[in-house]
């Protein structure tokens, strides 16, 4: 099982477009993990994502199943198809994300995880602003009630001071398993930083990024290196 906390960790969003050239220089260049976002994927037949797993496995890297609800930057899939894709290939991934705001669909994902001895990844994205502490705190709080193994929270990072919290409130939970993202230009620096302050995950992208702010892998890994964290340091 993937061990959280000894190292950074990279993960490399992947639709199925040129997938294999993708996966196979995520590997050469350092990533730890390929999150398939099948909420991107032309194809959704169950085989077919199988085969794609299958490829990413036998390279040696983990997986991170996720279907993006719309409401938070996915495609328009029915609770019934993402509980189905997952429910298939839970048996052959390493963490599974799940939004928070999916509620009732949250609780089977979250079941379905445990049951197949994969990591219940409890997401939240705010893509218009970064919350106060109190609400973040919440957010933390509500997804460890509900099970989860890894709380992530991406926000709309607009001013200084949403980097700082972002930073304070990951350092407080630093107990946990949290990946601490904040989103555009000025969020970029917590995509590094924030290994400093217990995130446990970061997102980077090979070709084209799949959000705003991240940091080609190999100007994240010169980051990582010139901060002293890839050797474990934090
Ligand atoms: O939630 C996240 C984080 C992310 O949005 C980012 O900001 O890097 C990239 C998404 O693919 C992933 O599911």
């Amino acid at each position: 099982m993937l061990k959280l906390g000894e190292k950074p960790l990279i993960a490399i969003p992947v639709n199925d477009k040129d997938f294999e050239e993708t996966v196979n220089k995520a590997k050469e260049k350092g990533a730890n993990i390929i999150e398939l976002r099948i909420d991107q994927f032309r194809d959704r037949n169950i085989n077919y994502i199988l085969e794609k797993i299958s490829f990413i496995k036998k390279l040696g890297l983990y997986v991170l199943a996720t279907i993006r609800s719309k409401k938070e930057g996915g495609t328009p899939i029915s609770d019934y198809e993402r509980e189905r894709i997952f429910k298939e290939i839970a048996p052959q991934v390493d963490i599974i994300d799940i939004e928070l705001s999916s509620e009732g669909l949250r609780e089977k994902v979250i079941k379905i995880a445990k049951e197949n001895n994969c990591l219940a990844l409890v997401s939240y994205h705010d893509f218009e602003k970064t919350p106060s502490k109190e609400e973040i705190q919440k957010i933390i709080d509500k997804a460890l009630e509900l099970g989860a193994d890894i709380i992530k929270y991406a926000f709309n990072v607009k001013t200084k001071e949403d980097v700082a919290r972002i930073l304070c409130i990951t350092n407080k939970n630093k107990d946990k398993n949290i990946v601490a993202i904040g989103m555009g230009e000025l969020g970029r620096i917590t995509r590094v930083s924030g290994f400093f302050f217990g995130s446990v995950i970061t997102y980077s992208y090979i070709g084209v990024a799949f959000a705003p702010g991240q940091i080609e892998i190999e100007k994240l890994k010169d980051e990582l290196e010139f901060y002293g964290l890839l050797k474990g340091d934090k």
